[in-house]
């Protein structure tokens, strides 16, 4: 059993021996019906929900579940490595925390409750421009922990390269470019509840805490609340973009770049030919397009396509090791994770982050070794088969 992650297995079997279960299911495929009974409806329809019917998210799910491991024995693989190494940072395992925005609306220990606990576990965190705690004190929470800052990029350069030189001077290593939701897709939940993560009965709250982008906000009170917030919205994720216009963020950001929500191999190449260092193929978990393909379906073929130019990474779905492993199989370099750890957040804070985090790692090495492998690296198509 590898000391790191099998300690975990083994805490929780004492504590169920001393007589206390956990807050929430070790089964990240369950964990969100447990959040639906601690959190705010609304908030919790915000944070499940996915666009349309749901059949994207669906289908990421559907994805998973068409690919089997075919597991080995007598492999020595009862000593495994997680340790992984993404775009030239060694890493202690194949997973990031997706950046997701707003987490003040489930515990009020927000982003800086997720910084310590990716921290204390020396997996990155992904920060999201759309955070409800600023960069530099979710910098400060994480005391030198592994950041990466997600941009949503402002139609505005001044709130750009604003952006750009705080995430840079609060020592954020890698930045991902989100570009699969400059509109907030059409999501039901949302729109039945008439709910909008910064606006609240009260009123709103400004949801970025950029001092560039609140300087430059015009006061126009008589605005109705929910027209406001989306109009910040837009003037952070911005519209009318090219390829072309990637160059600005190459000569502006020192480190690599990523662009997140590719899922078509052609956009894969543009993203190499911009000289971009890597891809997050992702469906952005379901909640922009509806009847958009499983993002585990087109992984393979992008892959197959860059995965030799640029560092291929994944997310939409992953809730298990099995999971993990099977995108690894695939072609990806490392995973992220985004609505489970938002759960544990949700249920416990920074202590139930970080019980998802070492759940999940637990269950990937686990999974790992007795399937017959060993370390992730070495992960080919060839320990899948397709059902
Ligand atoms: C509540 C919520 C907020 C999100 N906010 C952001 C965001 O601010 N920026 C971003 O790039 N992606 C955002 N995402 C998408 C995640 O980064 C990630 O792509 C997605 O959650 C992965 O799918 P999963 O939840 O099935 O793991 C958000 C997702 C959720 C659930
Ligand atoms: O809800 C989301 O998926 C998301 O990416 C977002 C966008 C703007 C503000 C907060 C979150």
């Amino acid at each position: 059993m590898s000391e790191r992650f099998g300690n975990y297995q083994a805490e929780i079997y004492l504590q169920g021996y001393g007589g206390t279960t956990p807050a929430f299911s070790t089964d990240l495929t369950r964990i969100e019906e447990s959040a639906a009974a601690v959190l705010d409806p609304r908030a919790y329809g915000y944070v499940a929900g996915s666009a349309g019917s749901g059949s994207t998210a669906a289908a990421n799910r559907a994805a998973f579940d068409r690919w089997r491991l075919v597991p080995r024995m007598l492999a020595g693989a009862t000593e495994r490595d997680l340790t992984t190494t993404v775009l030239g940072t060694t890493m202690p395992a194949p997973v990031l925390l997706a950046p997701v925005g707003a987490q003040s609306i489930v515990h009020d220990g927000a982003e800086a409750a997720t910084a310590r606990a990716a921290a204390s576990t020396g997996l990155p965190m992904v920060l999201s421009t759309a955070s409800s705690t600023s960069i530099e004190d979710v910098a400060a929470a994480s005391g030198g922990g592994p950041l990466w800052f997600q941009l949503y990029w402002p139609s505005d350069s001044e709130v750009c390269l604003s952006l750009l030189a705080r995430a840079e001077a609060a020592g954020y290593s890698v930045l991902v470019v989100t570009l699969d939701n400059w509109s907030l897709g059409w999501r039901p939940s949302d729109l039945d509840n008439g709910y909008l993560p910064f606006l609240n009965g009260a009123g709103t709250a400004v949801p970025f805490t950029d001092p560039v982008f609140l300087g430059g906000l015009d006061a126009s009170p008589e605005e109705e609340p929910a027209m406001a917030v989306l109009r910040w919205i837009s003037m952070i994720t911005g519209t009318d973009r090219t390829w072309a216009d990637l160059a600005f963020l190459r000569k502006h950001w020192e480190g690599p770049i990523v662009l997140k929500g590719i899922q078509h191999v052609d956009d894969a190449r543009h993203a190499v030919a911009a000289g971009m260092d890597g891809i997050v193929v992702s469906n952005h978990g379901g909640r922009q397009v509806d009847g958009a393909v499983g993002a585990l379906d087109v992984l393979p073929e992008i892959a197959a396509a860059v995965g030799d130019r640029i560092e291929v990474l994944f997310d939409s779905g992953v809730r298990t090791g099995a999971d993990v492993i099977k995108a690894l199989a695939l072609g990806a370099r490392a995973v992220l994770v985004g609505r489970p750890y938002v759960y544990g957040l949700a249920h416990a804070g920074e202590d139930g982050v970080r019980q998802v985090l070492r759940g999940l790692l637990a269950d990937l090495d686990l999974t790992l070794g007795l399937s017959g492998n060993t370390t992730p690296g070495a992960l080919t198509a060839s320990v899948l088969r397709r059902s």
